[in-house]
């Protein structure tokens, strides 16, 4: 995930080097637990070690079972051997426990107990819980931005005791025969005065101002909470304390969430605040969390659960995850300098633009791995293609070699077309889609029969500005930003026409692909997200088909003679292909690799990555291109024609790192999809 951009590159080499034989290793304790628990401790863990290489400081990671994947393996929620290797650790890193699976045990089995065991096991009485609003995020939560923005609260929560711990628990019989369940909301004077010099502390550090929340209206638990820290605050006479009752402190936080600094408040008070709070940054899975105990390590934690509604879905926003690794290097392990890191990490994420389904709002681009992944591994492909088809192109009609290409692209897909062209929807998806490709495709053709491969390649980076400027033009306005990366491209192109061969008609094709493949993966956003699942082998049949019959009419029409030869000797076709007349590999090759297979992915991919998040990762297709060019086919350029290649790549990237309207048309259908359907 892109959190990754900011972490790596610094400065600590050396210090890495005198680490591998001075400093110990960072032992931790890793628990990733259940649901989405896995997914995420495997960013976090992913992101530390990187802060950590670039800051010269080693983790030692070891994993252990707790919650129900503890229960699945051993019967026990906390196994002995977990509470063994977190004793022995300098801090332990917790996911998320819990799942639909084990909600009918009895409590005493569930997952949720082995957490508290945990908690208690290491008396972490202390849980901090801070609720920021990033200026990125203020637009996120469902409040006005103005409720929120600046909002900074940390919720100092007693962790151990209170009616989570309280004796008697359990169930019994009253007089009337009914089942009666019943839990002892209990603190002593101790337990209070502990956690509540945590939380002057804490706000002592902070804007001074420190509320205490309870119920001592009610509660003779509450009035005795609210006597003892009345009293340990006339040792922190700086401190400013207001005491608040829970109801009112709930209703408060929404309304006017910035009169709040510090809170200090009980084990169950704080639950239900900190899930509140995290409200006003956005989404729960921004709150992260450090459990700490005065002696032996501390637990670090998101404040969310497993969300066992989108575990595995590739949905889980791992931001509080990492923040938690954050607070652990801060607080567990005295590593500021890897915490900062880690916190910058989350920040650049957001600058860039990049939101997990939970924080997707308009003009955002929003991630998904699975995607990413695959659009890589096509640009691989497409980056390829440019120099086969210049190389066939030099002893081989350009037009014909396009028409057998496609022809047996089209063949391949088929035989799904039968039941493609039952519906209508689908059908006329698939034609569209097919004429913008067989257009760019056929210009392509045409450009490189005059153009370099790798000048071509090039010019084609124009697609990623063409995307996000359709997505303007389609209702949400242009950035002046998309304006001026187009105007450095038109440039980057203009020196670029400096520096090979001299400017020629092909270019002017190249530019007319670039424009056409723009629209033509705008538009397979587009349908790959409207189109029903299961659909991308049918709609894939119409395209390949639209193309074949495009291709081959127009090698036909414009060069009958090259096109009737290759046919007239159609009975002879085994021998020419023996005979090398033929380019057979390559028509194989761009025929089912470069088109079918790239097409294909790219189909798939574009249903969970935004077409502009597509289109940055088409840049990269041009760098290799060139590359391929300059490996095979021997083509070099002058110093300017490079400037003008990096100022393409440059405007392209700027407009998708940058352009945060740029998006593609993605999100609203898009994030529509992710809620109602929760893939
Ligand atoms: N510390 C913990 O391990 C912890 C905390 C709370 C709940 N739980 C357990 O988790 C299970 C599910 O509980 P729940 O549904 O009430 O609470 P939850 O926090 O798991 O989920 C609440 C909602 O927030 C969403 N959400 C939570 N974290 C997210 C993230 N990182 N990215 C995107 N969306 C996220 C979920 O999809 C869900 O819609 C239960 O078994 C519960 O006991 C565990
Ligand atoms: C899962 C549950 C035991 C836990 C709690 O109530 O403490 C959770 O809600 C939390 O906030 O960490």
């Amino acid at each position: 995930m892109p959190l990754a951009l900011r972490v790596g590159g610094s400065s600590a080499a050396r210090s890495r080097q005198a680490c591998v034989t001075v400093c110990k290793a960072h032992k931790i304790a890793v628990l990733p637990g259940d649901g989405i628990g896995p997914e995420i401790t495997k960013v976090a863990l992913e992101l530390l070690q990187a802060a950590g290489e670039a800051e010269g400081e080693t983790f030692q990671f070891e994993e252990a079972l707790i919650g129900g994947a503890a229960i699945d393996a051993t019967g026990q929620p906390f196994p002995d051997e977990t509470l063994q290797t977190c004793r022995n650790s300098d801090s332990v890193l917790l996911a998320a426990i819990g799942g639909y699976k084990w909600d009918t045990l009895p409590a005493a089995q569930r997952p949720e107990r082995g957490l508290l065991a945990l908690r208690s096991s290491l008396n972490a009485f202390a849980n901090l819980r801070p609720a920021v609003v990033l200026p990125q995020l203020a637009h996120a939560s469902t409040l006005k931005p103005e409720v929120v923005e600046g909002v900074d609260i940390l919720i100092v929560r007693e962790l151990v005791g209170g009616i989570y711990f309280g004796t008697p628990r359990g169930f019994t019989t009253n007089d009337k025969g009914e089942k009666v369940g019943y839990n002892t909301m209990v603190y002593s004077e101790s337990e209070v005065e502990r956690i509540a010099h945590v939380a002057f502390d804490a706000a002592m550090k902070r804007k001074k101002r420190l509320c205490s929340v309870e119920k001592s209206n009610v509660l003779e638990v509450s009035q005795l909470w609210r006597e003892v820290v009345t009293r340990v605050a006339k040792q922190y006479p700086e401190v400013e304390l207001s005491h608040m009752y829970i109801d009112n402190a709930a209703m408060q936080m929404i309304r006017n969430p910035k009169e709040f600094d510090t809170i200090v408040t009980g084990n169950l008070f704080g639950d239900i605040l900190s899930d509140e709070a995290s409200m006003l940054t956005g989404s729960l899975g921004m709150l992260p969390s450090a459990s700490i105990s005065g002696a032996g390590p501390g637990v670090y934690e998101p404040v969310h659960g497993s969300a066992p509604d989108i575990a595995g879905k590739d949905l889980a926003n791992p931001m509080a995850m990492v923040l938690s690794a954050a607070m652990m290097c801060r607080y567990g392990l005295a590593l500021p300098q890897v915490a900062a890191k880690l916190e910058a990490a989350v920040t650049a994420a957001l600058d860039a633009g990049y939101r997990t389904g939970d924080l997707m709002s308009p003009g955002m681009k929003q991630v998904g791995t699975r995607g990413l992944i695959l659009l890589n591994g096509l640009i691989l492909l497409l980056a390829s293609n440019w120099v086969v088809i210049k190389e066939s192109q030099q002893h081989f009609d350009a037009l014909v070699f396009g028409g057998l290409r496609f022809t047996v692209a089209g063949l391949a897909f088929s035989p799904f077309l039968k039941s493609a062209v039952a519906d209508t929807e689908l059908l006329l998806g698939g034609v569209e889609l097919g004429v913008w490709s067989g257009l760019g495709y056929f210009t392509q053709a045409l450009g490189l029969m005059t153009t370099d491969a790798s000048r071509g390649s090039f010019i084609s980076a124009f697609t990623v500005i063409v995307v996000p400027l359709l997505a303007g033009l389609s209702g949400k306005g242009v950035k002046p930003l998309t304006w001026a990366s187009a105007i450095i491209a038109l440039v980057g192109v203009g020196l670029l026409e400096q520096g090979g061969k001299a400017p020629n008609i092909g270019d002017a094709w190249g530019f007319a692909s670039a424009v056409l493949f723009g629209i033509q993966v705008f538009r397979t956003e587009h349908f790959s997200r409207v189109l029903p699942q299961g659909s991308t082998l049918k709609l894939m049949s119409v395209i390949m088909a639209t193309i074949a019959v495009m291709s081959a009419s127009a090698a036909l029409l414009l060069h009958p003679h090259e096109t009737e030869h290759v046919l007239s000797h159609i009975s002879s076709l085994p021998q020419m292909i023996a005979d090398g007349h033929i380019p057979w590999m390559a028509i194989f090759y761009t025929g089912l690799l470069s088109t079918d297979v790239a097409l294909w992915i790219e189909v798939i991919a574009l249903h969970d990555v935004s077409s502009t998040d597509a289109a940055i990762i088409y840049t990269l297709e041009p760098v290799l291109g060139a590359l391929f060019a300059y490996l095979v086919l021997d083509e070099r350029w002058g110093p300017a024609g490079w400037v003008g290649a990096a100022l393409i790549v440059f405007s392209s990237l700027a407009t998708q790192l940058w352009g945060g309207d740029a998006d593609g048309g993605a999100p609203n259908s898009a994030v529509e999809k992710v809620k109602t359907k929760n893939r």
